[in-house]
């Protein structure tokens, strides 16, 4: 059963050594006790942990192989932030900012990844209010945080320095995308949702009209 796992894993993220596959299997465990107590995810989704937060985060990676500074906002229990984090880890200078605003789980993110030593910094903070603290990232993420208008009114400025966007959306991404197209101007990428229906937004240059 474990080499199934490792075997999906990689199919999903790339290569990754099993070590990393133990740390993600320590995260999903701490995810699931923490998450008896406070709210971190949908509890429906819980028993399909793995799949529904794990792999779905962890398909970011091919899309970003070489990218060590990366920024995850509205992270809630540490999707795709943490996950992300975990499986670049191992790397010298890799570095992960999430930014989440509920106290309670940037504690569980706090807690629970400095256990895993993954390179994270936890800012239990708006993003609003982030602006001048954290440097533009290499990479900007962000799953169920807000409709396009409003997420790109929290990453312009950081899109300004350079950074590109990776956006888990749902269905419903056309939708979104017409409501962004008077106010906004950017390149776009549409990339296959390789765990979920919808699909991945990857976003450069990203300007108001
Ligand atoms: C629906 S949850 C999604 C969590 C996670 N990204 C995921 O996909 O499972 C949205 C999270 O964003 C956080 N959030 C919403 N607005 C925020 C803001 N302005 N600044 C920081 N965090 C915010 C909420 O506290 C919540 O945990």
């Amino acid at each position: 059963m474990r080499e199934d796992l490792y075997r999906e894993l990689q199919a999903i993220s790339g290569p990754v050594s099993r070590e990393t596959l133990a740390d993600l299997e320590a995260f999903q465990s701490e995810f699931l006790r923490w998450a008896s107590r406070i709210n971190l995810a949908a509890p429906s989704t819980l028993p399909r942990l793995w799949d529904r937060h794990i792999l779905d985060s962890a398909q970011l990676m091919p899309l970003a192989p070489e990218a060590s500074r990366w920024l995850d906002l509205g992270s809630g229990g540490g999707f795709p932030g943490a996950i992300i984090a975990i499986l670049i880890s191992r790397r010298s200078d890799s570095q992960v900012t999430l930014i989440e605003s509920n106290r309670k789980k940037a504690a569980f993110l706090q807690t629970t990844l400095a256990a895993l030593k993954a390179p994270t910094r936890i800012l239990p903070r708006r993003i609003e209010d982030c602006y001048q603290d954290v440097p533009a990232p290499q990479i900007i993420t962000a799953r169920a945080l807000a409709p396009l208008p409003r997420l790109f009114l929290l990453i312009e400025p950081w899109m300004r320095q350079g950074a590109r966007a990776l956006l888990h959306k749902g269905r419903d991404f056309q939708r979104e995308l017409e409501e962004s197209s008077d106010a906004w101007r950017f390149d776009l990428v549409e990339h296959r949702d390789k765990v979920g229906d919808g699909v991945i937004l990857e976003i450069r240059d990203l300007h108001r009209a």
